[in-house]
């Protein structure tokens, strides 16, 4: 057994996301027998020490149906009036089956905005915790109705991967219709199975694909972001079937497991690694790449050669190398408008009160190459 999935079997506390593909369907809409199924298992893990929060997808899915809409639709409107009637079939459903065994369920619809800005995150960070202290399930979702095209997540295995590092799980379960990550996309055929992702040379040369259900949207390349996302910030996690739950939250023996990388992240580098919204980049040459991503320095105007966006000093920008990667991103301690006049200048060349670093080394997180 992988240190990993001894992890997520011990865990104290846990992040469960389960798709749109794992419980509904094109034609009838929300499988509240799949719904209770997987209640079962996570109660059953409940009652075992565990706190659980739920990333629950399948508001579209379950709006369809009652809305006498045959598939899911392509424009935003439709989407929205669909998760605005299906979030409250799912909250309902998920109320009455948690209420089979006397838990309280408490819904939790967040924005991008209430990761991206630092101080919203915080606020989220206290809501789970309450309602875990409390002793209530929490099950979140985006919430699809007001989210417009701009500050979309539109992708629930991120949304996970974030909810995982705010609550500070020791694990994280994604459960979608496809019982592993496979080297090539399973409808193919004559794919080969990838039980544990030790490293992420253990992805290199995987074909993967999108969703084969037309229900959900990211596919199986949002489940390895989402897992690596985890992974590289100190959480193991977990590809699993929605069916294999009961063994996914038991002895986590099924599915793909994905070693945690070192050690947690702190709350803050994690965010403006994985969650803040860049306002702007800055382009370094390959000195500086070294000094900032290998040996951790802060970034001095002398190694930026071109700087883009609207950003104001204190905004998050992404930092990037000559092959036009994001190795790293940071708080950028000048205003946009004033980088132009000192890029490519050394230190002492620059006025005293242009002396201080463009990003400081501790506000800076280096990021692996996606
Ligand atoms: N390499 C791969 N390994 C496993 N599944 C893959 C791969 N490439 C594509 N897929 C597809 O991704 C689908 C799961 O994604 P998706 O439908 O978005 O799930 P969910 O709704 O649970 O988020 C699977 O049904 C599978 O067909
Ligand atoms: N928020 C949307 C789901 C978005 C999403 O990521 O879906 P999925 O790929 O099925 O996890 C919904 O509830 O329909």
């Amino acid at each position: 057994m992988s240190d990993a999935r001894e992890a997520i079997a011990a865990a104290k506390r846990l992040v469960v996301k389960v798709g749109s593909s794992a419980l509904t369907s094109a034609g009838s809409g929300l499988d509240v027998s799949r719904l209770d199924a997987l209640v079962d298992a996570i109660a059953d893990r409940l009652s075992r020490d565990t706190q659980i929060v739920l990333v629950s997808s399948g508001a579209i899915g379950a709006g369809l149906a009652p809305l006498s809409l045959g598939k899911r639709p392509r424009d935003l409107a439709t989407q929205q009036a669909a998760a605005s009637v299906g979030q409250l079939a799912l909250a309902h459903a998920y109320a009455e089956s948690f209420g089979r065994y006397s838990l309280t369920v408490g819904q939790v619809l967040l924005t991008s905005n209430d990761v991206v800005r630092r101080s919203h995150y915080r606020n989220a960070e206290r809501t789970f915790a309450r309602l875990l202290s409390l002793g209530a399930v929490p099950v979140v979702n985006e919430n699809d109705t007001v989210a417009t095209e701009e500050i979309r997540f539109g992708d629930n295995d991120r949304l996970a991967a974030l909810v995982a590092h705010l609550i500070q799980a020791d694990g994280l379960i994604l459960l979608s219709d496809v019982d592993a990550l496979y080297d090539g996309d399973p409808r193919a055929g004559g794919t080969r199975k990838i039980a544990e992702v030790a490293g992420e040379s253990d992805l290199d040369g995987l074909a993967v694909g999108m969703s084969s259900s037309g229900l959900g949207t990211g596919g199986m390349m949002s489940k390895v972001a989402a897992a690596r996302t985890a992974a590289s910030s100190g959480i193991p996690a977990l590809i699993a079937a929605a069916s294999d739950a009961e063994k996914a939250l038991g002895l986590a023996d099924v599915g793909t497991a994905f070693a945690a990388a070192g050690k947690r992240l702190s709350a803050r580098r994690f965010w403006l690694g994985y969650a803040a919204g860049p306002q702007g980049r800055l382009y370094l040459d390959d000195g500086a790449v070294a000094a900032v991503v290998r040996r951790r320095r802060s970034l001095l105007a002398a190694g930026i050669v071109g700087v883009d966006g609207d950003f104001q000093a204190g905004d998050v920008v992404d930092l990037v190398d000559p092959a036009q990667r994001v190795v790293a991103r940071g708080v950028v301690a000048y205003d946009v408008t004033e980088l132009p006049e000192l890029i490519g200048r050394s230190t002492h060349e620059l006025p005293e009160e242009q002396r201080r670093e463009v990003v400081h080394a501790d506000d800076l997180v280096p990021l692996r190459l996606r």
